[in-house]
Parts: C-alpha cells; structure tokens; sequence
C-alpha cells in the first residue's frame, strides 16, 4: 500500500495542531465519551485519501467512536475536526459525513436508485440531479442494471456496494463504515471486500471503518487503530503493527507468541518472571537482537518444536519444559497451549502431535531457535 500524499506510517498528519485550531484538511478529533462504567478517550488523525480501520475486540469502544464521528452520540470531552471546522455543534445530517451502517439500512420501499439519490435530493439537488448522479455511482458500482431493483431483491454484495454509492452521494468529506463486511457470507466477503479495497483507494476523503475481522482492516485499511477498553494501543500500517504488536490481543490476532520483558544484550529476562524467591530465575528468551532495557519479544507458533525428551544437542537457543493445556485443530495443523517454563502457543502437524502422543496434560520440552525470535524496543 503506498503512501504517497497520504498520512506517514507513524500516524503524524503534517499541519495538525494539537491545541485550538483543527487540522487545515483531513479528520483531526480526539473523541471521548462517557459511558458510566466505560470511556472512550481516543485520538484520531487521518489525512485525505487515507483509509483508517478501527480495529478491536468486543467492547472496545470502536462502535462509539464511529457513532461519535457520526454525531449520534454526543461527545463528552475532546473535539472534531474535519478540514478545518469544528463539527463538535452541528447535527449529524448537516455533517459532510456518510455512513455505510452494518445492515445497510436501505430504505425499502425506494428502488436503488432512489435509496442513493436520496441524500443528494436533501441536499439541495433537483430531482433530475439527484437521479442523474445516483444513475452515474450505481454504474461506476457495477450496480446499472440493479438500479430499479427495491432493497429486498439485491443480493448482500449489491446491497452493500448501494449503501456504499448512497454514503458516498452527498460527496462526503468522511466515510464512515461499521463492520462493512460482516453481513455477508465468505464467498460473497470475498469478492466484495477486492471490490471495496477499489472504491475505498479511488476516494479522495478521509475513511474511517470499524471491524473485528484482522484481515479486512490489513486489506482496506492504510492505517490500523486499534482500541481496547477505549483507549488506542496502537496504531500504524498494517505490516508495522503485525511485525510489532504491542499488546496479547492483537498478538493474538496475528497469530504470534509475545512476551514483554528486560534485555540485557541477547538475552530477554520476561517480565513477572520472578519466582518470587527474589533469585529471578525466570523464563528468559535469547534472540538475535542485541537490545537493553524494556523491549517485547515475538515468535510464531509455527517456531516452536516440541520434543518428548529433554533434547541432547539441539542448535536451539531456547528450551523450556512444559505441559500442554490445551489442543485445537487448524486445517492440518495442531495448535496447542502450552505453560511452564514459558507460556507459549505452537503449530505441529498432526502426523508430529500423534508421534509425541500430545494430550492435554503432557510433559513436553519446547524449542525456538533465537533466529526465529523478533525482539523490539517496549
Ligand atoms: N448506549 C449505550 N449506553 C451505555 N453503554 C453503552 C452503550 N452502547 C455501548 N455501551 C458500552 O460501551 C462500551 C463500548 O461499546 P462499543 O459498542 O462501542 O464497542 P465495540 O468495540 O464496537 O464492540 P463490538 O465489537 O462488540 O461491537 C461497551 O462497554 C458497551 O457496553
């Protein structure tokens, strides 16, 4: 994915004040939200032309902060900026903003046509206008031979490329779309989500989706933000934040074993890995960085070997003894938990797990060769 024109991978946007005056052009917002128990304190910058995916599990506030950006929740604290203006006092149908809700929210008795030249229509624009300029997005959809065609008679995909040409009719100045794939099937995400990936990089605004799915934000998003318990963990370019996660969550979600801890040269001591004798005799990782000071180390469970004994001579740096805790089928793979010297996650191939009679429960040694280890400053 380029860059070019586009906000840095580091997430500055050039010209963004931190104070008073929003950014000249492009989403300039720091959104909180109070919610009793939950708050939502989130900072969002995104330039024109960028694609920016919140990302984050159940709860985590991303839902609020489209919602917010939307005007249909009212902040709180914070404010929101968009090419200059401040948007925080203007009602959400007067905002240069459009939205592609989760189900689409078509209406149903307007034909596709209608659905899109609605917004136009309530703009200002005559109704020959209005139709004119829902005819020319429905084409440029793909959808012109759909454009009679009421709500319930579309298929999923073409119901979301008609919200998607009826968000962007009234010329938005921020797209805003929940979860825009999570109504379809896999087939049907499938092609829908190259189609969107097209729509989305011919938009010159800023666009702001919210998804659960990891896959979807790499492949539409220039920029993930992801958000836990309201707040930004972090925040990058898919492949920074895939290479470097920085929390167990979006470990978790790159399928990567991570480990925050103290590095003294090669060697990582893991973080409360004092047995609490004060000896600190912890799991520690070698790696073939050469670090000092807080850092996290990352491996894929597909790094690990495990073996029945204690192996003799082995080129792997890292050895830990550990019981397995649990066991999940992964095509041909099996994934299995492990705690112990270290609490780790490793894929072998079934054939391998049959061989070491793995069971939850068994004693195994675990090895990861430092080569394979990716340490980084915390
Ligand atoms: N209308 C509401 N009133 C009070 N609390 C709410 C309301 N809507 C959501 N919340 C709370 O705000 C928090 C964030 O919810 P939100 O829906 O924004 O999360 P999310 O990241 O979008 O989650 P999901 O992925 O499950 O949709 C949750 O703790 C939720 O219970």
């Amino acid at each position: 994915m380029t860059h070019t024109g586009k906000t840095p991978p580091d997430g500055t946007v050039p010209g963004t004040a931190a104070g008073g005056t929003p950014a000249a052009e492009g989403l300039d917002a720091h959104l909180v939200v109070d919610r009793g128990a939950f708050r939502l304190d989130v900072a969002l910058r995104a330039a024109p032309g960028d694609v920016v995916a919140l990302l984050g599990p159940n709860g985590a506030g991303k839902t609020t902060a489209l919602r917010a950006l939307a005007g249909l929740v009212p902040l709180d604290g914070g404010r929101l900026g968009l090419d200059g203006r401040l948007l925080d006092r203007t009602p959400p149908e007067s905002r240069p903003v459009g939205v592609v809700f989760q189900d689409y929210l078509l209406f149903p008795h307007l034909s596709a046509l209608d659905n899109v030249a609605f917004g136009p229509r309530c703009h200002g624009a005559t109704k020959a206008e209005a139709r004119a300029l829902a005819a020319a997005l429905l084409e440029r959809m793909g959808l012109a031979d759909h454009a009679g065609a009421k709500p319930r008679k579309l298929s999923g995909g073409q119901a979301q490329r008609v919200a998607l040409a009826r968000a962007l009719a009234t010329r938005p100045r921020l797209l805003l779309l929940d979860e825009p794939l999570a109504a379809l099937d896999a087939r049907t995400r499938l092609d829908v989500r190259a189609q969107l990936r097209r729509h989305l990089a011919d938009f010159e605004a800023v666009a702001v989706l919210v998804t659960h799915d990891p896959l979807d934000a790499m492949v539409l998003a220039d920029r993930l933000v992801v958000i836990e318990h309201g707040h930004v963990v972090q925040e990058g370019t898919p492949g920074d934040v895939a290479r470097r996660p920085r929390t167990d969550y979006i470990a978790h979600l790159v399928g990567l074993n991570l480990y925050q801890g103290r590095a003294d040269g090669h060697t990582v001591h893991v973080d409360g890995s004092d047995d609490g004798t004060g000896t600190g005799t912890g799991p520690v990782i070698v790696t073939t960085e050469d670090l000092t000071g807080p850092v996290f180390v990352a491996f894929p469970p597909g790094a690990v070997t495990l073996h029945r004994e204690r192996p003799a001579a082995s080129s792997a740096r890292n050895q830990w003894r550990c019981e397995v805790t649990g066991m999940e089928a992964h095509g041909d793979q099996i994934r299995a938990d492990l705690t112990g010297g270290l609490r780790l996650t490793a894929d072998l191939t079934t054939v391998a797990a049959a061989e070491l009679g793995l069971h939850p429960g068994a004693e195994v040694w675990a090895t990861v060769k430092a080569a394979q280890t990716h340490a980084y400053p915390a």
